[in-house]
């Protein structure tokens, strides 16, 4: 017998079985499945291929914002996905002892069974974790770090006091002078190193790195198992980090101790986490600002009003009393959430009870959670969701549409996995954007330059608004622009400068 008379009859045995399994799976993922009377798209019940698709185009933050606008507050969004549009949905899943982060995150791993604070899902290993490094960017440790950042924002106005020279000022990407300045921030903060990207190229490759390996990252939740960029080693050349001597000196207990392996992974982490959101955050705050003259005129004058001197411009009640400033980074945060996605959650394994979120029974493996793009642009919480409008926050808003508000915001997350870098965050921001007003004017580069970062007219993507600040989603999104030309405000600040 010729070996193609078994091999032609056992492929074609084996190509009908394959078929028949997926016929079962597709018809009980539609039929029998416990999430199939939640409306959705259709495609969306059998498989999460169009979740991929998405994720491939950075755009899931988009669709999964008109999914919620055609078919409801809670949809399918994938044959075991459930997603939520609710401020009580938010809480219940985000603040919730029997609700654990989804099995997606372990795609986060370097190394096979070392967590970082991130990824970690045992509560008491979290909790431990959270402890140390809370002490690394807490508002305690940022007053002594401040000076450090200082210095890098230092480098950042010197930068835009050369590109303002007249008679032939510079157009300047604030994505590019941000993505710099934040993660030179990091890189003291994680590893007690200077990258100088914002003075020198050498180092700036491990952005791109780092920005596609978001994205495979952020394609391998979804859906596929890719290769992560080789991005460990560019980092591993780094030393001498406030991390490992804050871990070293501060814990007390063996079962506290953190290990080198965990230290890497959790000073890796901090650039996707800290770096490009905090420069996602002012990038679209100059955007916004240099299109709302009402804005930047009110915000300009509480910060000129507020400090006698630039030396002034530091943490603390000054800063803190800069309210309008607040509401600024606060409606950045909101109209363009630097983590734009969906921060997936499971029920816990060890749940003795049936687990409701907004009232919905939520069968064990389920994966649930809210986007933050789509409940940021929720009409019912944010009025004119498209509209910057910092005054939003302010006591010049009714009280009880605040308190609705607050309650819908999320570009930290909510609850005990929450941001841990929040005070870490607010600080750079206000320290950035009111010395930046105190040094400088500003406004949009002429011509096509000066539209970069907005959407485009009659594009049918969801981006087809050119005053919306362009998200690009790869776990953190990535953007571009605004390109700003800088006035320097006079000699007597450059002067106070130097
Ligand atoms: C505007 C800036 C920032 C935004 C919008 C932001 C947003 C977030 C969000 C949404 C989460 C939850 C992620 C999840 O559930 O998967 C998170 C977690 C985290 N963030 Fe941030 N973040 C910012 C800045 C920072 C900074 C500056 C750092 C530190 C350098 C940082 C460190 C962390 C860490 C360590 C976690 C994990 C916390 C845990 O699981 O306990 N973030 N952040």
């Amino acid at each position: 017998m010729d070996i193609s008379d078994v091999i032609a009859p056992a492929f074609l045995y084996v190509s009908l079985l394959v078929i028949l399994y997926g016929i079962l799976l597709l018809s009980y993922r539609i039929l029998l499945h416990p999430l199939k009377a939640y409306p959705g798209l259709f495609l969306a019940r059998l498989s999460d291929i169009h979740n991929g698709y998405y994720v491939m185009r950075k755009s899931l933050h988009l669709v999964s914002r008109s999914y919620h606008q055609k078919y409801g507050k809670v949809i399918r969004h994938g044959p075991n996905k459930l997603l939520f549009n609710t401020p009580k949905a938010l809480h219940d899943i985000y603040n919730n002892d029997m609700v654990v982060k989804s099995y997606v995150y372990s795609v986060f791993i370097q190394t096979p069974g070392v967590h970082s604070l991130f990824t970690v899902v045992d509560k008491q290993h979290h909790t431990a974790k959270r402890r140390i490094v809370g002490q690394v960017i807490n508002d305690r440790s940022m007053k002594m770090f401040e000076p450090s950042m200082a210095g890098q924002i230092d480098i950042y106005l010197k930068l835009l006091s050369e590109s303002s020279k007249r008679p032939d000022p510079k157009p300047v990407n604030m994505t590019q002078m941000f993505e710099y300045l934040a993660c030179d921030i990091v890189g003291l903060l994680a590893f007690g190193y200077h990258l100088n990207l914002q003075t020198e190229a050498t180092n700036r490759f491990m952005l791109q790195g780092m920005y596609s390996a978001n994205h495979w990252t952020n394609l391998r939740m979804h859906f596929f198992i890719l290769h992560q960029l080789g991005l460990i080693r560019i980092i591993r050349r780094l030393n001498g980090s406030i991390l490992v001597s804050k871990a070293n000196a501060e814990t007390t207990s063996q079962d506290d101790r953190i290990h080198m392996s965990e230290i890497w992974s959790e000073g890796i982490s901090f650039f996707p986490a800290g770096a490009f959101s905090t420069s996602g955050a002012l990038s679209a705050l100059f955007f916004y600002l240099s299109q709302s003259p009402s804005c930047y005129k009110r915000l300009a004058t509480e910060i000129r009003s507020a400090f006698a001197a630039s030396h002034e411009i530091r943490g603390g009640p000054k800063l803190a009393d800069c309210q309008y400033l607040r509401a600024c980074i606060d409606e950045a945060l909101r109209i363009a959430p630097p983590v734009p996605g969906t921060m997936w959650r499971e029920p816990a394994a060890n749940n003795s009870k049936p687990l409701i979120i907004d009232g919905h029974y939520i069968p064990p493996g389920t994966q649930i959670g809210v986007n933050i793009y789509a409940i940021h642009h929720n009409p019912e919480y944010f009025q004119d969701p498209f509209t910057f409008k910092p005054e939003r926050w302010l006591s010049e808003t009714p009280e009880a549409q605040r308190k609705s508000m607050q309650d819908a915001f999320s570009a930290f997350s909510v609850g005990y996995r929450g941001c841990a870098g929040k005070a870490m965050a607010y600080l750079e921001s206000s320290l950035v954007v009111a010395k930046t007003l105190w040094y400088f004017d500003f406004e949009r580069a002429p011509g096509k330059l000066g539209e970069v970062g907005g959407g485009r007219p009659g594009s049918h993507n969801g981006r087809s608004r050119l005053d919306e600040f362009q998200l690009y989603d790869i776990i953190s999104g990535a953007h571009d622009g605004p390109f700003l030309i800088f006035t320097s405000r006079g000699d007597s600040s450059a002067s106070e400068r130097r």
